[in-house]
This record gives structure tokens, C-alpha cells and sequence, in this order.
């Protein structure tokens, strides 16, 4: 089954956030995937399909004026019935995160050793100067020739590159079993992120590290992700193993944004994204999709089964 794996490591099922302000804006509409021990899962999708909502939901970091319903188990547990203190036990030490903004992510007032060390001191309860070395040690198996050097660095005194790096070292001192990336990329120049994809496949490889992908760099994501689930419009529309999506996209929607691919041309979709306060009735991607029937536009397509894979759209119900 491509939506769901047997012993997951985090399941998530039905998955409903909602932002309530002048109008409610139903951010997901019922997501459900899981992730294997040691596998990476992609979401990708254009921009307010509500990939950013996901990740956040999981680690319970949404507003307070958000409503979220479901179930996100991972390890067994349910995360949206624990309580803030056990939440806290989780975040980092069990899933790490790496936001959009390594720049905002890490504090400025404090050494990159500092933010390194400080997990292991306080999780572990390891001697400030022993989570030091160990900070060093981190960077050394990042590649950072001079670890010992960087500990003593500010983020301020490094490129937004290096800041990544020393992101993701920060969210895997405690080796965590899964690790959600928000856009690891965003901002970084092509060396950076060929830096950055080494060290995401070695944490697979070497720590059996789970990912959770966000990117909307679909090179980047065809070489990293085992599977691949598209989001649009706050829905899963196709899920499947990463080659059966690159190399033979069912959803329309999918084709789209393969076709958006350099590679393929650079062939935008027709249209826009529609609003999450209002979503077109029927199949939400109807208004945009040239192969819609009348069908389509009064009656909402589940995701359905088909050949290992799932896919939400009449064509192959
Ligand atoms: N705090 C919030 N209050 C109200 N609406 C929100 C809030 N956070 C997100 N949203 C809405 O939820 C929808 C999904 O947002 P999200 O950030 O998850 O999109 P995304 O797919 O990650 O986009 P991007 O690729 O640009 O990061 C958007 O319509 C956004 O406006």
C-alpha cells in the first residue's frame, strides 16, 4: 500500500487543520501517509497547499488559534494527545526539525558550539564541556575540518550554507529517529545544497535517520525520497514510490508539475491555486485541469488504491 507501510515509524491519519479567523480556512482536509524506519517521504506542491501546516501539526508547533483533528502516531503514541511536557521530550530528541530559516532557526546570541552542545547537556544531562567536544566531533563528521574552530563561531559570522549545516547537526545531536526538513534548500547556492543532500543521505544511511522532505525542488527531492506524496489544495492527490512518480505521474495535477520541470520545458499549470476558505466544489483541481469532466466538477474524488500506488481522481476510479 503507498499511503500506508506496515510498522511505521509515524503515522499519520485523517490529518485536519483549521486557522479560524474572519473566514475559517481549512489549511488540510484529511491527510494520512506514514513513514518507515530509515525512509525519506517527500511532499511537494505549489505554494499554500499546506505542506509547511503538515510538518507543523506533527511537531504540535501550529497558533493557538488553530484546530487540528486526527491522529499522528508516531513510535505508537498519539503526539496530538500528549501533553505539552511529554511534546517537549519528543521534539528533538526523538524528531528533529529543520525549518525554512536557518537564520532565524539558530539564535544569534549564542556560539554554534553552544546550540550544539546545549540538547546533549540538557536531554542527556552530559558536562558542559563534554557536549562541547561532542559538538566539535559532530561538525568533524559533517566535514568540517576545523570543528573546534566553528564551536566558537556565531551564525552572524557564517554563510547562510555553513548555518544549514550546523542546523541540521543541532537537530541530530540526539539522534532522532525521524527528521523533518522545511525546505532545507531555500536560499542556499548549488554547492551549499549538494552539501546538504550528502549529509541528508548519509544520516539515512549511517543513522537510518527517517525523513520527512519538504521541498519544492523536485530535482533535489527525485534524489532523495523513496516515496512521494503531491499535495494540492490542502489534499494527498497522488501518493506513490518516488520513480513511479517521476517517471509515470498519474494525477493530472502531478503531470503539471512534472511538466513546471526545467527538463520538460518550464510548462506552468494554467490558473492558480484556489483559496482553502473557499475551495472549488467537486475535484478541487478541476477549474485547472484539461482533461475534467462535468463529473468532476460536482463530486470529490477519494484517494484511491491502484497498483501499489494512490491517486485522487476519476480517471482511474
Ligand atoms: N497561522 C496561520 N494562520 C492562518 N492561515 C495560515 C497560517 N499558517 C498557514 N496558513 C495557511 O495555510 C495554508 C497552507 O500554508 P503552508 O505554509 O502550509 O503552505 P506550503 O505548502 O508550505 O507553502 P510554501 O511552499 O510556500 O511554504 C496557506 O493558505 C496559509 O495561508
Amino acid at each position: 500500500m503507498s499511503a500506508g507501510i506496515v510498522n511505521a515509524l509515524l503515522e499519520v491519519k485523517d490529518l485536519q487543520v483549521f486557522f479560524k479567523g474572519i473566514k475559517t480556512i481549512t489549511a488540510l482536509s484529511g491527510i494520512s501517509f506514514s513513514i518507515g524506519e530509515s525512509e525519506t517521504l517527500a511532499l511537494v506542491g505549489e505554494t499554500g497547499c499546506g505542506k509547511s501546516v503538515v510538518a507543523h501539526a506533527i511537531m504540535r508547533l501550529l497558533p493557538s488559534e488553530s484546530r487540528v483533528k486526527g491522529i499522528v502516531k508516531f513510535r505508537g503514541k498519539n503526539l496530538l494527545e500528549l501533553s505539552e511536557k511529554e511534546m517537549i521530550e519528543i521534539r528533538g530528541k526523538e524528531i528533529g526539525i529543520i525549518f525554512q530559516n536557518p537564520s532565524l532557526a539558530l539564535n544569534p546570541v549564542y556560539s554554534i558550539g553552544h546550540q550544539l552542545a546545549e540538547p546533549l547537556h540538557v536531554h542527556r544531562k552530559e558536562k558542559k564541556e563534554r557536549a562541547l567536544s561532542m559538538a566539535a566531533g559532530a561538525l568533524k563528521n559533517m566535514g568540517f575540518a576545523n570543528a573546534t574552530e566553528y564551536v566558537r563561531y556565531y551564525p552572524s559570522w557564517c554563510s547562510g550554507g555553513m548555518n544549514q549545516r550546523f542546523l541540521i547537526a543541532a537537530s541530530t545531536m540526539l539522534d532522532p529517529a525521524l527528521l523533518i526538513a522545511d525546505e532545507p534548500g531555500k536560499g542556499l547556492d548549488r554547492k551549499c545544497m549538494s552539501e546538504l543532500e550528502t549529509e541528508l543521505k548519509k544520516l539515512k544511511v549511517e543513522k537510518k535517520t527517517a525523513l520527512l522532505l519538504i521541498s519544492h525542488d523536485l530535482g533535489f527531492v527525485k534524489r532523495l525520497a523513496d516515496r512521494v506524496a503531491v499535495m494540492y489544495a490542502g489534499e494527498i492527490v497522488e501518493i506513490a514510490d518516488s520513480s513511479s512518480v517521476f517517471e509515470s505521474p498519474l494525477h493530472p495535477y502531478s503531470k503539471g508539475l512534472l511538466n513546471s520541470l526545467p527538463e520538460k520545458g518550464f510548462i506552468p499549470i494554467p490558473g492558480f491555486s484556489p483559496s482553502l476558505s473557499n475551495p472549488p466544489s467537486g475535484c478541487r483541481f478541476h477549474p485547472r485541469c484539461s482533461l475534467r469532466k462535468m463529473h468532476c466538477t460536482e463530486n470529490h474524488p477519494d484517494l484511491t488504491e491502484i497498483n501499489g500506488r494512490a491517486v485522487r481522481c476519476f480517471l482511474y476510479h
